[in-house]
């Protein structure tokens, strides 16, 4: 049986989408995710989501990682799925949907490539020696590294995702370096256990780690390079809390088949 997919990016970062509103696609089949997000034998992907009915919200979101198991939230990948869902003409300018962190707040452009996304409030930003371990929704450790261009990201973050205290749950590993106008941000992610070129929770733990090392508080907009392009994190600092924090970005439909 072949099934139709659509394939979309956020900042570089891929994504096969599923209308799985009928309910056809057995979720549990973790072989399938892997081979349709293999780079070389599928379609090619970071990961999968299915779109799915649910009684009290405009939709579901279901994420995979490319290794085939069930994901925490991936920010980009939400954005991407509101991008979908308007393409479906299941939502018009704005949504609320519901994903593995909670129920999510989204708004979309009439051209439906610019996506919104309300992230959940962080309340916790733990410290690994000079480095910061939060959960916007996936968890992430954030290091401030000089020189970011040349860094051997793949060996670096897969070596602090691997140490003892990360290996059982993993952890997505986000180096930063500071510009006076932006932040350049490259990541080493779980699940794909390799560096992709954006992650939306990552950065959205970057700009509230950089926030919290300057004392920052009030409203803060912050602009983010990733490999794959631009992302703005904008959120509310209030002591070590912080909320309204929207990620901001492109969200592109790149092309649609069978497999
Ligand atoms: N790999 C993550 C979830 C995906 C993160 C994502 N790319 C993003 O944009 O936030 C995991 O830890 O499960």
């Amino acid at each position: 049986m072949s099934v139709h997919f659509y394939k979309y990016q956020g900042a570089g970062n891929d994504f096969i989408l599923l209308d799985n509103r009928s309910g056809a696609f057995n979720p549990e089949d973790t072989d399938t995710v892997r081979q349709w997000c293999d780079r070389r034998f599928g379609v090619g992907a970071d990961g999968l989501m299915l779109l799915q009915n649910h009684a009290d919200y405009d939709f579901e979101m279901v994420y995979y990682n490319a290794d085939g198991n069930p994901g925490s939230m991936c920010g980009n990948g939400g954005r991407c799925i509101v991008a979908f869902a308007k393409h479906l003409n299941i939502i018009d300018s704005e949504t609320n949907f519901l994903a593995v962190d909670g129920p999510h707040y989204a708004k979309i452009t009439a051209e439906g490539n610019w996506v919104e996304l309300q992230m959940i409030d962080v309340h916790a930003l733990n410290r690994d020696g000079e480095d910061y371990v939060l959960n916007t929704g996936s968890p992430h450790y954030v290091q401030q590294v000089i020189g970011l261009d040349t860094k051997d990201v793949y060996q670096d973050g897969k070596q602090i995702r691997n140490q003892e205290n990360y290996k059982t749950a993993g952890i997505n590993v986000n180096f930063v370096e500071e510009h006076p106008d932006h932040l350049f941000v490259r990541t080493f992610e779980r699940g794909v256990e390799d560096e992709t070129y954006a992650c939306g929770t990552g950065v959205t733990a970057v700009a509230l780690a950089i926030a919290h090392t300057k004392g920052q508080q009030g409203k803060i907009e912050t602009d983010i390079k990733v490999l794959g392009g631009r992302l703005k994190v904008q959120f509310e600092a209030n002591g070590d809390n912080y909320s309204n924090i929207f990620l901001c970005g492109p969200a592109k439909r790149v092309f649609e088949g069978e497999i």
